[in-house]
């Protein structure tokens, strides 16, 4: 639904969606403890359930969180002019409120970067010239760095948990320099006027399911963010600033033939707080073949998808709209309930 704003006030966010509130909160969070000698097999059962779930005890020290946050803050507290300077993204730099190019909108702001220096775009560049406080630190690289290295260690527990061999089937995808993987920092300031609006929620990050292996997310302490559960209930996943949250991506959904499936989730803006929060989205090269990995498929069990490549999933998936189902356009019509 479109605001149709209340007051004058409103106009600035009057093509950004809202909707009806939602008071449940996600009590049963999967919590996983990459120390416990369970780990693997709490991931599994996580991400077949839910394809989320928060990661403590991660070994990433806290001070990386909080140097990369004081860094993003300082970016996006910067006049607009000079911000706009490292946009539009096409796709990496600078955005606000446009997400994608297909015409979706929300109550944020961001910078979305390659992760792999060796096909690091001409925008980026521009992006590291123009914005010199965030990229002249080191803040970004090692906040990176270190989350790459910890997703490494928690997709080879998925594939012990998962039974698949060799267990770096999922990792040495990660670890590729060519990997596809991107890094985002998105900002939603405070939305004060949303109080005008009748108690309804301004979409911040419309619905959607993330297109790669593995997203791996941190927030602050600023709720928002949402999961939609498999009887597409939404729940509001409550923050916390010291753990990560992890998605099962659309690529991972079929790389297992649907037996963990990507979850839908999307973020709501707040009325008094701003949210900062820093994802690392986890890709194959642009070559890779994606297909269900052969060690976990049953005798005579059947690909429920299409075979295509990394390549051909992303320009698809970018054409979509954030919300459409992209994987729909891969299932095999015979395949079976892989839908949604
Ligand atoms: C509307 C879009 C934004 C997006 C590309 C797309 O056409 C559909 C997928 C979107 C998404 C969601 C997860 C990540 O935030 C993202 C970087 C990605 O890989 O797929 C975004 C894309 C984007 O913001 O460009
Ligand atoms: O900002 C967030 O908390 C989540 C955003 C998201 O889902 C995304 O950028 O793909
Ligand atoms: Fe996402």
């Amino acid at each position: 639904m479109v605001v149709h704003s209340q007051s004058a006030a409103l106009d600035h966010c009057s093509l950004i969606k809202t909707c009806k509130p939602t008071t449940s909160v996600f009590k049963g969070i999967p919590v996983v403890d990459l120390r416990d000698p369970e780990a693997k097999t709490l991931i599994v059962k996580a991400c077949e359930e839910y394809g989320f779930f928060k990661l403590v005890n991660h070994g990433v020290p806290m001070e990386f969180f909080t140097r990369l946050e004081a860094e993003a803050l300082k970016f996006f507290n910067l006049p607009q002019s000079d911000k706009d300077k490292a946009g539009p993204p096409d796709p990496f730099g600078y955005g606000l409120k446009k997400i994608g190019s297909n015409g979706d909108v929300g109550w944020v702001e961001y910078l979305l970067l390659n992760t792999n220096p060796q096909i690091t775009s001409l925008k980026s560049l521009t992006v590291f010239r123009e914005t010199p406080e965030i990229f002249r630190s080191s803040a970004v690289n090692d906040y990176i760095q270190a989350v790459k290295r910890m997703t490494f260690e928690v997709v080879e527990l998925m594939a012990d948990g998962l039974k698949i061999e060799p267990r770096d089937a999922l990792s040495r995808l990660l670890r590729d320099e060519k990997s596809d993987s991107c890094f985002r920092l998105n900002h939603y300031p405070p939305c004060p006027e949303l109080q005008a609006l009748g108690g309804r929620n301004l979409i911040g990050f419309g619905e959607h399911t993330d297109p790669q292996i593995i997203s791996v997310l941190r927030s602050n302490n600023t709720s928002g963010l949402q999961i939609c559960l498999r009887d597409k209930t939404w729940v509001s996943v409550p923050p916390d600033q010291t753990s990560f949250f992890i998605n099962v991506g659309d690529a991972l959904q079929v790389m297992t033939n649907g037996r963990l499936r990507s979850v839908r989730h999307r973020v709501l803006a707040e009325s008094m707080r701003s949210r900062v929060s820093m994802i690392y989205f986890g890709g194959p090269p642009l070559s890779e073949k994606i297909a269900p990995l052969a060690s976990l498929m049953a005798k005579g069990e059947e690909s429920l998808y299409e075979e295509f490549t990394w390549w051909e999933y992303k320009t698809s998936a970018y054409k979509s709209r954030l919300g459409a189902y992209r994987l729909g356009h891969f299932e095999k019509k015979t395949g079976g309930a892989a839908g949604q």
